[in-house]
Parts: C-alpha cells; structure tokens; sequence
C-alpha cells in the first residue's frame, strides 16, 4: 500500500484527490500492479520453457479499459455472456485471442461469437454441442473448441464458488460417461477443430493439490480417448489475501506447480506437452482495486457494538453479503494513525446484510472521512446493481500519478432511462 503525509495514495493519486474529483462511492485500480501481475505469471510460465497462454476470465472486471490494458500486456482473455464479447468488442480487442465458456449460451450468444470471429469456444454441453454444430454447419464455417470437463474434483473454497466437483452445472460429466459420448460427438463433427480439454475447480483457492490432480486427470483423460489434445485449460481460481485470516500462494508457485505436473503426467501418460492455458479473473485484478467511500452515520449500541455506515455498500460489493466475504478497511485519510475502535462497517441499503466489512479495527473517525476497502478489484464492478436504485459508481485507473475516469458514475437519469413513458388508461 503506498502512502505519504498519512493520506493512502494508489497509482500515485492521493485517495483524497481521487474523491474530491471523482466522488465517492468510487472503484480506483493501480494500473501498474494489474501490469505485475501479469507480468510475474507471464515469467513464470517463462522460466518452465512451455508453450501457454494467460487468458484473463473477465466475470472478474468487464470494462473497456481493462481490455485496452491486457491488449497493451498482449494476453487473452475469456467471456462467458454476449455482453463480455459486446465490451470486448468495444475495446477493440482482437477476437482471435478470446474464448467463450458458460454453461448456457444462447443461440444468438454462439451466433455473435461466431461472426465476430471469437478464437475459441469452450463446449459445455450437449445442447450447446447440437446449437453450435448446427450453426456451423448452416454457415459452412469451422470452429475452434475446448471441451469443459466437470472433473469431479473439489477445491476447497466456499460452495458457491466452487465449480469442479461432480455435482456441478458446469461442463460435460467425466464419471458417468457423457464426456466420452460428447468427446466422440465432437471428433465426429467437421465443422468442431477440438484443440484440447478444459476445466475449473473453483476460485479463492489457497493450495495446489487441485490443479496437480486435474492436471492429472485431464491428460490421462486424453491418453484414455486416445487424443493428443495441443493445450490444456486448467480454469483460474488463484486465491489472494482480503484479509489476515489469507494467506495466498504467489501466482508463480501455481504455474510453476502446474507446469511441473503437466511435464510429469504428459510424460506418464505418453502425450506431448500440450500448450498451458490458464484463466484468472481475481488474482490478476482483485489486489489493484480499492474502493473508496465517504463515512457517513454512526451507531453506537452498548455492549454490542457500532456500526460505521458509508455512501454505497452491497449495490458495489454484494460479496460480504452473499459469500460472508471478509475484507479489510484503512482510514484513507489518517492511514496511520493510531487504532482506537472496533467497528462493523455497514453500507447505505434496506437489508441487515448490508455488510461491507464485518469487523474492523479503525483509528478515531468522524463522518466526512474517507475509507478505503482494499483488494476489491475482482467481482465488485462486475456484480454491482442498482439495488434501492442507487446508481452504480464510476471507476477509475490511476498509473504514475495520472488518474483517469474510464466508467462514469451512473446518473439518476441512466436508472430511470429504460422505465417505458406509457399513457395510463383510465376506465
Ligand atoms: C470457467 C472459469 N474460468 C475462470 C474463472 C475465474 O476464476 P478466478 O477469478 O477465481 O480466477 C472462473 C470463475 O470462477 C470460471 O468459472
Ligand atoms: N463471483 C465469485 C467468483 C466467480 C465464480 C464463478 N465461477 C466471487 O466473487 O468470488
């Protein structure tokens, strides 16, 4: 955390500067360590002399200008809706470098995909299978796939987010068979170039033992079908630190793990080394976004305890809400001042749940002040709503000392702008 005269700067912009200008509540990325980040994982893939690629899982962050920033960092990136592959678009960003996952794509989805030339699709199933052969096959047309296996393995994070066990929506069953009837489906297929197998375990992962077990399994997998896939796709779901109780594996012991188990099991399994890819959201724009906002009322409720409430809360972090998510908050303005209180940091919404920061350790505050949440640049934005209508806040990059606006804050009029004008008919 960078900091000077006691205020917290991020990208080399005071927090105080950044809402005098922007207002709060506001989303602030430090450009230059989403720029880290890929570059430690790009280095470490490096260092095991693989073929790979990084392709960012944008449910993470989905912006124009994270697409401008990767394009500049030349990684990939993953969409899972029409609305990911509209702002990929937008950016500008090269569809040859995108994939498409999600476990219900439309029709309409997959015809966007296809005419706008996305790289890579990655097969859920077997309606997707049918929907995809069928359009293809209307068109004439190719397609690069991945097959999402649900592996039947389990990280251990929250239920919610864990998405590689068996009982699973996503992806096709490895156990009972039906990845096998649809691996044959799809080798049977012209207009299906199946370049390799897929699959997720889950996200907020703190060990290893998952991605060697996949990795295991994908490339036995391929030697029991008899395939020799070009890539593996081992998902995303590299954990980092919200709070204390965190402790994350740096992302270069993960590729590194992942590398070394690729090597053993292709060897084991008499496969050549596939390509690598990987696909993280979280771990790539979590720990640059802070969000700021402006302490506003306070109770105080003896022998229980005070609540501190902000100007926004779940409509931009429905995290602590929906997953008991634990962050943490400094005193932007008096980042080192002594601590003095204990207090439950709430936001400005009608639900008790309306929780932001669940326990927090603060120095003496006042209303007016300034509090930064940190580490929340991964599925804050991106699960933002308009909940009691408040408009949802602007977001903005700041990269050695230069803050720019890159979403603006919604306005009132952008939160009645689709309620129809209708004449009412009385009788
Ligand atoms: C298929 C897939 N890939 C990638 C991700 C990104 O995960 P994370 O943000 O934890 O890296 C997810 C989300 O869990 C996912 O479902
Ligand atoms: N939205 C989740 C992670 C995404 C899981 C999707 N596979 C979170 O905030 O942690």
């Amino acid at each position: 955390m960078q900091s000077e005269n006691n205020q917290l700067y991020i990208g080399g912009v005071s927090a105080d500067e950044l809402a005098r200008r922007y207002q709060t509540p506001l989303y602030v990325y430090d450009v230059s360590r989403i720029r880290a980040t890929i570059s430690e994982m790009k280095a470490a893939f490096a260092a095991e002399k693989v073929h790979y690629e990084i392709s960012y899982a944008s449910k993470a962050f989905s912006v124009v200008a994270i697409y401008d920033l990767l394009k500049d960092e030349k990684i990939h990136c993953d969409a899972v809706s029409g609305g990911e592959i509209a702002t990929i678009e937008k950016a500008g960003f090269p569809m040859k470098n995108v994939s498409f996952n999600g476990n219900n794509k439309s029709l309409d989805e997959l015809k966007m995909a296809v005419d706008y030339g996305v790289g890579t699709i990655i097969i859920d199933n077997f309606h997707e299978l049918d929907l995809l052969t069928g359009l293809l096959e209307k068109r004439q047309q190719t397609q690069n796939v991945l097959m999402r296996l649900s592996p039947g393995i389990s990280a251990h994070t929250h239920e919610f987010i864990s998405t590689g066990q068996q009982d699973s929506k996503f992806g096709f069953d490895l156990l009972s068979g039906q990845a096998k009837t649809a691996f044959d489906q799809i080798q049977a297929s012209k207009y299906l170039n199946l370049r390799g197998l897929h699959a997720h375990i889950g996200s907020q992962i703190f060990e290893t033992d998952g991605y060697s077990h996949l990795v295991d399994l994908l490339c036995k997998t391929a030697h029991d079908w008899h395939f020799q896939p070009e890539i593996i796709d081992v998902g995303g779901g590299f954990g980092i630190r919200y709070n204390e109780e965190d402790d994350p594996i740096p992302n270069a012991t993960f590729i590194h793990l992942i590398c070394q188990s690729a090597r053993t099991a292709s060897r084991q399994y008499g496969l050549s080394l596939p390509e690598i890819w990987i696909e993280p959201g979280r771990s790539i724009v979590g720990p640059a976004g802070y969000s700021l906002y402006t302490i506003g009322g306070r109770k105080d409720i003896p022998g229980i305890r005070s609540y501190l409430s902000v100007d926004g809360g779940m409509g931009d972090n429905i995290r602590p809400a929906l997953y008991g998510a634990k962050y943490e908050a400094v005193l932007a303005n008096q980042l080192n001042a002594a601590v003095k209180q204990v207090v439950r940091i709430a936001g400005k919404y009608c639900e008790s749940g309306d929780v932001l920061v669940w326990q927090q350790e603060l120095p003496k505050t006042k209303a007016g002040d300034l509090l930064a949440i940190l580490a929340t640049g991964a599925y804050g934005y991106s699960m933002a709503s308009n909940y009691n209508r408040n408009p949802r806040p602007a977001v903005v990059f700041a990269e050695n000392g230069h803050a720019q606006l890159v979403v603006k804050r919604e306005s009132f009029a952008d939160i009645t702008r689709l309620d129809m004008d209708y004449e009412v008919e009385n009788d």
